[in-house]
């Protein structure tokens, strides 16, 4: 058990966290941009990234894109509420955005790889831990070379380390299939919706419960 202060702080925190993983190609932007659409309760936090943006992203808006030098000084000054290497970047979770936002009550959403799932998971025992998979490694494939956006060889990498991330799906505490887009867009807003009311109820707080209904 860790014995981190933040984890009793977390405890006291009226905002939920809710993580989503998945391999990359799985349909999980795409899911939490749906997602977000659909709850106005629910803010992304922006992470850091030394990978180079594709076609269409913008500074600010998918990422921070920075380079590995302005990334490792973050490292150093501790900024990361978590970071890891992955598929050869690295990607890290600022600090002071997620619990500044937890603290005022918001609901925020980590769309991160597993092993910063896991070092979250650490910190606050209540964040939700959600991994959506792909129905089958063929469509995991098609979908990334649909995409469009990565080069053959950068899909293969991709594909192997998929079956990795895949196996740390255990770890969670759900797990969506991404079949077909609105059952899964519906079965994240159903985990999302019990959660909140299941831990507003643990907080003991009628007004947090109603509040969670949309009740007033
Ligand atoms: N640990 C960690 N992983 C992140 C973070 N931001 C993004 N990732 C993960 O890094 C992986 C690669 O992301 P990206 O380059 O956008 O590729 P995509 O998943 O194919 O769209 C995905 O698994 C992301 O969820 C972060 O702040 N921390
Ligand atoms: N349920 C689905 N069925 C078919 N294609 C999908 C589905 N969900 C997502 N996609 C498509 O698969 C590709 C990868 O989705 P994306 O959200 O970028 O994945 P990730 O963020 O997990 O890497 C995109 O072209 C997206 O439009």
């Amino acid at each position: 058990m860790s014995t981190s202060p933040l984890l009793s702080e977390a405890m006291d925190y009226p905002g939920n966290l809710y993580v989503i993983a998945a391999p990359s190609g799985a349909g999980k932007s795409s899911l939490v941009k749906a997602l977000l659409e659909l709850d106005a309760r629910l803010m992304v936090s922006i992470s850091h990234t030394t990978r180079p943006p594709r076609g269409q992203e913008q500074n600010g808006r998918e990422y921070w894109f920075i380079s590995p030098a302005e990334f490792q000084a973050m490292v150093d000054r501790g900024d990361f509420f978590e970071w890891a290497e992955v598929h050869g970047n690295r990607y890290g979770t600022s600090r002071g955005a997620i619990e500044k936002r937890l603290k005022a009550g918001e609901d925020v959403v980590l769309e991160i790889d597993y092993q910063g799932a896991l070092q979250i998971k650490q910190l606050f025992r209540l964040a939700v831990l959600i991994f959506i998979l792909p129905p089958s490694w063929e469509e995991l494939r098609q979908r990334l070379c649909r995409r469009g956006e990565d080069a053959p060889e950068v899909i293969e990498q991709r594909m192997v380390n998929a079956r990795h991330e895949v196996d740390q799906a255990r770890h969670f505490d759900y797990i969506v299939v991404n079949a077909l887009f609105e059952t899964a867009l519906f079965d994240l807003k159903t985990i999302v919706h019990a959660q909140r009311l299941k831990y507003a109820s643990q907080r003991r707080s009628r007004p947090a419960v109603f509040d969670a209904l949309q009740l007033s």
